[in-house]
């Protein structure tokens, strides 16, 4: 296992704002490796950092075995970043976006190439402003392979794609991982971190809670399943919370989610509360834990000061 990105005790101040306090973690070749975490928990600070874009306070990072702080540029050459759309120049046509950025790098992918892998022969001379979105963020993916690099970041690369975008973007993204490129990937859906991901790394507050595979982490859980119902007037959280095996409640308008550790136990006392207490358990549904489960349980136990 090759390691293309090594970072150690990176810290990030923004006044008295502790945006990264002391992370180390690894990085392996040829892994879609995602980053989650809760809005403001150190993400972007964390990529741009080893991106280049923003100097740590301390702490170190290896790129391709490079000094993020003395090799900024060669590591430059070697990665792919993915833009904001509001990054390219609207006014352009596709082609000519695609030759301006192939400009800037000693190495550059083969352009037409590219332009076929994300369908984009047929829109060469489209201005990049009338594209829709999901045509958009094509582009912007291109984009950050016009180098050929050996690593890509991906900050939010799903953000409002429709499920079909997405899941085109998924398959697109695991061939670049299968070419042995390696992914850098940013998310809040945590279902894109469970589908997408090798591995995950879980940050809150600027702090590394965890990281493994999502099926690791999930089996961390001690095998936690849900059990979901339609929430009535005459049910009572307190109730629930008595329930023997329930460690959470998801307590929504519509729904209730129970989290339990057993699930036979847990629904044989659902069903005699309910009786008790004189309601029906209407609209059962029972579910395996999910990343969901395990980035609400982790960022949820550091909030309340468990972890
Ligand atoms: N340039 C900046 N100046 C001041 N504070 C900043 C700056 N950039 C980030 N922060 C703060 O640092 C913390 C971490 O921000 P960052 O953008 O890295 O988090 P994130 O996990 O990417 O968040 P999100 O999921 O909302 O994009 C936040 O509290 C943010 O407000």
């Amino acid at each position: 296992m090759t390691t293309v990105i090594q970072v150690d005790q990176l810290r990030k101040q923004y006044g008295a704002k502790v945006a990264l306090d002391g992370i180390s973690l690894e990085i392996h070749k040829g892994e879609i490796f995602g980053i989650v975490g809760p809005n403001g928990a150190g993400k972007t600070t964390l990529i741009e950092i080893i991106e280049g874009l923003r100097l740590a306070d301390s702490g170190t990072a290896l790129v391709l075995g490079m000094d993020i702080r003395k090799q900024a540029e060669a590591i430059k050459q070697r990665i792919g970043v993915l833009l904001q759309s509001t990054s390219i120049p609207g006014k352009a046509k596709v082609k000519e976006v695609l030759s301006l950025f192939a400009s800037f790098y000693e190495r550059t992918a083969d352009v037409s190439e590219i332009s076929r892998i994300f369908g984009l022969a047929d829109k060469q001379n489209a201005y990049f402003k009338s594209l829709s979105g999901g045509w958009k963020q094509r582009v912007s993916l291109a984009l950050s392979l016009i180098n050929d690099p050996d690593i890509v970041f991906l900050d939010e690369p799903s953000m409002g794609l429709d499920p079909n975008a997405r899941s085109e973007m998924w398959d697109t993204i695991k061939r670049l991982r299968d070419e042995g490129r390696t992914i850098v990937v940013t998310t809040h859906y945590m279902e894109e971190a469970e589908v997408l991901c090798d591995r995950v790394a879980i940050i809150d507050s600027g702090r590394l809670i965890a990281l493994d595979a999502p099926k690791q982490l999930i089996s961390m859980l001690g095998g936690v399943k849900r059990i979901s119902f339609s929430r009535s007037d005459a049910i009572r959280k307190e109730s629930l919370s008595a329930l023997t095996n329930v460690v959470s409640i998801e307590w929504e308008p519509t729904v209730v989610r129970l989290h339990s550790t057993d699930l036979d136990q847990t629904l044989k006392e659902l069903f005699q509360l309910a009786e008790g207490e004189d309601w029906m358990v209407r609209g059962l549904k029972l579910e395996e834990a999910s990343m969901n489960d395990v980035f609400n349980q982790l960022t949820l136990q550091q909030e309340v000061g468990i972890g």
